[in-house]
């Protein structure tokens, strides 16, 4: 029998053209979400969606489309970004009727075992959080402080320069990145790297690796094709990234591995030996977690390390951008610099008196600069989708069916106009009851702020970030000085960077999930680090000062010794 070719691809095509025509008709037109506003485009397929996400600049995509739609969009043919204030709370509340969308099945390493971080499933997400919040309890941040403080300690001192004058340019991302990689290196698995530490160092480059891997995802989660990755990844898929993964996503794998691998040894010896753990980090908090349900060991190896490995990077960036962002905006508003300044001067007589306890968190004005940098440049920019589950969700008024994703623009929230008036300023005072600024505004402004999102999906990490970036803060005001280099412009918006970005006084970054950061941020430069060298970026220039009751030019810093310096950008 002769096949007809010609007739037969005619037939193939007209049927996929058909199923096209029709699949966009019912996203048009019958679909549960086709009376919601949004881009005609994204409102039947997920490419506008997937081009912003390629192009880093989502974040500022669903603000805009705020701005034109209103607080309801469908940005893609599946999905709604609903944001307002209550639509945070409804969306992102412990018992809202919604789980993560089946878009974060990208983010397993191996599609058999996801981690606390990118279970979909309830029940066992909820399994293996209580397992994390018993390791990650207030013993642990208390257990960090001694780790955090020698890091923090360590790299103020190798930032200052031991003369009387700037230190040369320094890359205050870069900086950011090596302490908290170091940081994080040391908790999560006790192995000191040394990333900050003068010299060669091949692990370097993993902060940038880790990025690189999350920019990598996060395209992959957003583009069209997410659903024809997750299906075959327990099907080969995951076999076969392990083998051809890119080298530097490799190379970060390798780290943790091998870290984990070490830590675990030591704990099973540790605790066949009948000994007490000698290292109080957080791996030995997840070795020795208990289920509360079950009251045995909540992990297995390959457990142990999946969560390692997801909290390596879910710490790192995160907290690094927090970091180098609040470093952007202290050194480009003099005043909150110096209020800050003297509110921890005033407070702790000595640096090694910067401790957690009532004297760190009565600093409102610290806290306010940290929410205020975490509002103008969130280190979660997204709109952290979730699948409406069977029984459907009440927003804002609207009933959304299941199986359809809702998410609110944090990005976009943390600048709306109603609810922060002027969103483009850098303003601490906005969260500090006086001057002006009554109980009601403050509530109105945390009512909308949530940079560690809420509920049971909300960060576990957030006491040790707030921990973290409070003592870096406090211990580098006590002692040291900074300013961006005369002239630079890393990391500021401008007038070429299109709607949104234009804001000089504004730290620009890109939106891989996690920021990716370094600016000036031109299109041609993605990923965007590692293009400059260093003698490009802000210095940091100390100089020798008496601390905090005066700060003239004195000569080589002791410990204990207040040193200025300053960070040329
Ligand atoms: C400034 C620092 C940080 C910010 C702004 C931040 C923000 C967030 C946000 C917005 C989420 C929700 C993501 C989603 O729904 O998809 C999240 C989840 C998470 N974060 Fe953080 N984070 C920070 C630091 C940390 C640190 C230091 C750790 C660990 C030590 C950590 C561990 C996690 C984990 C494990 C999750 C997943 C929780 C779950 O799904 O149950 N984060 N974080």
């Amino acid at each position: 029998m002769s096949v007809n070719y010609q007739f037969l691809t005619v037939v193939i095509l007209g049927t996929v053209v058909a199923h096209y025509l029709a699949n966009t008709a019912y996203n048009l037109f019958f679909h549960p979400l086709s009376k919601y506003p949004g881009p005609c485009f994204a409102r039947f397929s997920a490419w506008p969606s997937f081009y912003h996400t390629a192009r880093g600049d989502r974040h500022i995509w669903l603000w805009r489309l705020h701005q034109v739609y209103g607080p309801i969009v469908r940005y893609r043919h599946d999905s709604v970004a609903i944001t307002t204030p209550e639509a945070l709370r409804a969306i992102y509340d412990s018992s809202s009727n919604v789980r993560k969308s089946h878009s974060y099945n990208v983010w397993h390493k191996k599609a058999e075992a996801p981690n606390t971080f990118s279970s979909i499933d309830k029940t066992r997400h909820a399994q293996r959080r209580r397992i994390l919040n018993a390791a990650m309890s207030d013993k642990t941040v208390k257990s960090a402080q001694g780790y955090v403080i020698k890091h923090t300690d360590r790299w103020l001192e190798l930032l200052s320069t031991q003369k009387s004058e700037w230190s040369e340019p320094r890359n205050m991302c870069q900086w950011s990145d090596n302490l908290q990689f170091d940081l994080m290196s040391e908790l999560c698995f006790g192995k000191p790297v040394g990333t900050m530490e003068p010299g060669e160092n091949n692990l370097r480059s993993i902060p940038h690796d880790i990025a690189e891997w999350m920019w990598l995802t996060f395209r992959i989660m957003h583009s069209p094709f997410s659903d024809i990755w997750i299906w075959p990844k327990p099907r080969g898929l995951d076999a076969l990234f392990a083998r051809y993964m890119p080298k530097p996503i490799k190379h970060c794998m390798k780290f943790v591995e091998e870290g984990v691998a070490k830590r675990l040894d030591q704990e099973e010896q540790s605790d066949k030996n009948g000994e007490e753990s000698e290292r109080k980090d957080m791996f030995h908090y997840l070795f020795q977690a208990i289920d509360p349900d079950t009251g045995r060991r909540g992990w297995s190896r390959q457990d142990l390390l999946e969560e390692a490995d997801m909290l390596t990077i879910a710490a790192t960036d995160t907290t690094a951008a927090a970091i180098a962002s609040a470093f952007f905006y202290l050194s480009r508003h003099k005043i909150a610099y110096e209020k800050l300044e003297k509110e921890i001067c005033s407070t702790f007589p000595t640096a090694d008196d910067i401790k957690i306890g009532p004297k760190l968190s009565g600093c409102e004005y610290l806290y306010a600069i940290i929410n205020e940098t975490l509002r103008m440049s969130p280190s979660g920019m997204s709109e952290f989708p979730r699948e409406v589950l069977p029984g459907g969700i009440q927003v804002e008024g609207e009933y959304f069916p299941s199986g359809v994703n809702i998410g609110c623009a944090f990005y976009a929230l943390f600048h709306s106009e109603n609810v922060y008036g002027d969103p483009s300023i850098f303003r601490p005072e906005r969260w500090l009851i006086g001057n002006g600024v009554s109980e009601a505004d403050v509530a109105e402004a945390k009512k909308a702020f949530a940079p560690f999102s809420l509920g049971a999906r909300g960060c576990p990490g957030k006491s040790l970030a707030l921990m973290e970036m409070s003592m870096v803060f406090a211990r580098l005001l006590h002692g040291y000085d900074f300013r961006f280099a005369p002239g630079d412009k890393t990391g500021e918006g401008d007038a070429n960077m299109g709607w949104g970005r234009q804001n000089k006084r504004q730290y620009q970054t890109r939106d891989a999930f996690v920021p990716l950061r370094d600016g000036p941020v031109s299109e041609e430069q993605l990923p965007i680090r590692s293009t400059r060298k260093d003698s490009e970026y802000g210095v940091l220039r100390s100089r020798m000062s008496s601390g905090c009751e005066g700060h003239g030019d004195g000569g080589g810093r002791k410990r204990g010794e207040a040193v200025r310096w300053e960070t040329l950008r």
